[in-house]
């Protein structure tokens, strides 16, 4: 790595959609392996690669859970975006007929992806930490009745071939992640005619009386701002957190207004101004 060359931390081993997606959005990065998403955002804050992407979320599967859970966890910021439409194959050693396969491997992303699938076709889905790594066990498997749900890409790189291709349930089937970086990071300067999301964390998980929501929204409501997307935190009964994205840029007027609004009933917590990337124009905006 030259001294100047940048590095993104990716979940997996080559072929899973999180290093074709670093590929797409980073191609001057290099490519650096990780076992799951903890170990991504460690080497991050270990300052031993410049950035992580992640998927947060999935227009078939919803949120990655472990994901909001772990990035919480951290003092990382989010600082890009970035879409993948994600075709699914049924990929198994060559030689394997689909009437034979019992087992479907996969990261618990893509299973849930291709849950009608694999009720069809009467198999027992089996959770791996990745699918590339699920690809590379399948083409070490003997027995003929073990097939892995991957990216086309995995044929070449694992030498499996394809019993299927485009088995995800639904057609449109896009995942959405995100670049997450160390603070401080300075927000993209404001381009007219450019759109920008920022995220917070709003309210306290040791807030006993539980958080105003409706009190929140109407803060942002009121500078006239756009919720994009709003998450709650599994474990207690009660609201007591919520992580949401704004269409704004944090350093404008609105965005500004609307925290210190906020900050008068809880506590926020800046997570990242970022430019929007392009929506996919078979999902919604
Ligand atoms: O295991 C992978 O390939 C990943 O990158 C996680 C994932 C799985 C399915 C869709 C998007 C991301």
């Amino acid at each position: 790595m030259t001294p100047t060359e940048k590095s993104v931390a990716y979940l997996g081993i080559p072929g899973t959609y999180t290093y074709i997606s670093c590929t797409e959005k980073l191609p001057d990065y290099k490519l650096v392996p990780r076992p799951g998403f903890r170990e991504c955002l460690e080497a991050v804050e270990k300052g031993e690669v410049d950035a992580t992407l992640m998927a947060i979320e999935n227009s078939t599967a919803g949120r990655v859970e472990a994901v909001h859970h772990l990035l919480r966890d951290t003092s990382l910021v989010i600082t890009g975006e970035h879409f993948h439409s994600v075709k699914h194959c049924l990929l198994a050693p060559e030689g394997t007929s689909l009437d034979n396969v019992t087992e479907i491997l996969s990261h618990e992303q893509a299973l849930k992806q291709c849950k009608l699938f694999i009720a069809r076709q009467g198999a027992t889905p089996i959770p791996c930490s990745g699918t590339a790594v699920a690809a590379k066990l399948v083409a070490q498997s003997e027995g003929g009745n073990k097939a892995v749900i991957a990216a086309e890409l995995c044929v070449e790189l694992y030498q499996l071939s394809v019993l299927k291709r485009d088995i995800q349930d639904m057609k449109v089937n896009t995942t959405r992640f995100i670049v997450i970086q160390k603070p401080p990071q300075t927000p993209p300067p404001q381009i007219a005619g450019k759109a920008y999301g920022t995220s917070m964390l709003i309210g306290s998980n040791d807030n006993v009386d539980g958080l105003d929501v409706v009190k929140v929204f109407d803060c942002i409501s009121a500078q006239g701002l756009t919720v994009s997307k709003m998450e709650t935190y599994a474990g207690n009964i009660q609201i007591k957190q919520i992580y949401i994205e704004l269409r704004c840029h944090s350093e404008s007027d609105a965005c500004r207004k609307a925290c210190a609004n906020i900050e008068l009933i809880t506590t926020v917590r800046p997570m990242g101004c970022y430019e929007l990337a392009d929506r996919p124009s078979d999902i919604s905006a």
